[in-house]
């Protein structure tokens, strides 16, 4: 049987994260495990897919490996998720802030792979998330947050273990990520 493994996706709002778990799911059947918040739903996201849409008050009734604080919203991860998503593929993906990351990181092990997406001029993000259709509110929120400030860069502890990703142009993060799809024996269903 092979090993369980987790693509640990993170890096800062904007930067393509989920972006590259859909390419994983849709190319390499990896199924994201989904996660919990209280952040209230952009438009074209459902409960259920995007995330669990939690209450301040159903937030805490579930049972997190982690959660965050992130830009005044809870995030958190649920140990059932996963197992849930491993039932499906030997390989998940799972969306995470940096913070999220690095305790996977400390967890799971070798178990997990990190991908930390970044982009040369974090000013161009702005105008992704303009163009992605989120609230210009929710974006000054966001890029004002320390959160956001600290997903721009690499945390320490992912230096050596994540590999970097800089997502200026998706046709080569997509070669990117075939190559290390690649190097783990994952097969490409179809371009
Ligand atoms: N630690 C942690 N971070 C999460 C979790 N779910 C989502 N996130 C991260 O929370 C941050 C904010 O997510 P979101 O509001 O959807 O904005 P996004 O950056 O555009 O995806 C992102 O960095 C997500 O990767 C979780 O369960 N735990
Ligand atoms: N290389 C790229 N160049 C331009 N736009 C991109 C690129 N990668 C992703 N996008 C777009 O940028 C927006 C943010 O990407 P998304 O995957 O939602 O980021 P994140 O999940 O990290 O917040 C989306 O509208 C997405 O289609």
């Amino acid at each position: 049987m092979l090993p369980q493994r987790l693509f640990v996706i993170t890096g800062a709002t904007g930067t393509g994260k989920t972006t590259v778990s859909q390419y994983l799911t849709e190319y390499y059947q990896i199924p994201r495990v989904i996660t919990h918040t209280t952040r209230p739903p952009r438009s074209n996201e459902q409960n259920g897919g995007a995330y669990y849409f939690e209450t301040q008050n159903s937030f805490f009734t579930k049972h997190y490996i982690e959660y965050v604080k992130y830009a005044d919203y809870y995030y958190g991860s649920s140990r059932e998720a996963i197992t849930a998503a491993w039932t499906k593929c030997p390989y998940a993906s799972i969306v995470l802030d940096t913070k999220g990351a690095v305790t996977y990181v400390e967890t799971l092990g070798t178990q997990v792979i990190p991908l930390f997406l970044t982009v040369k001029q974090p000013a161009a993000l702005i105008a992704r998330l303009t163009k992605r259709g989120d609230q210009q509110e929710m974006i000054t929120q966001r890029v004002a947050s320390a959160e956001y400030k600290r997903d721009l860069a690499i945390p320490p502890q992912l230096l050596g273990q994540a590999q970097v990703i800089v997502n200026d142009d998706w046709s080569a993060a997509k070669r990117q990520l075939d190559q290390i799809m690649q190097d783990y024996g994952i097969e490409k269903n179809a371009d």
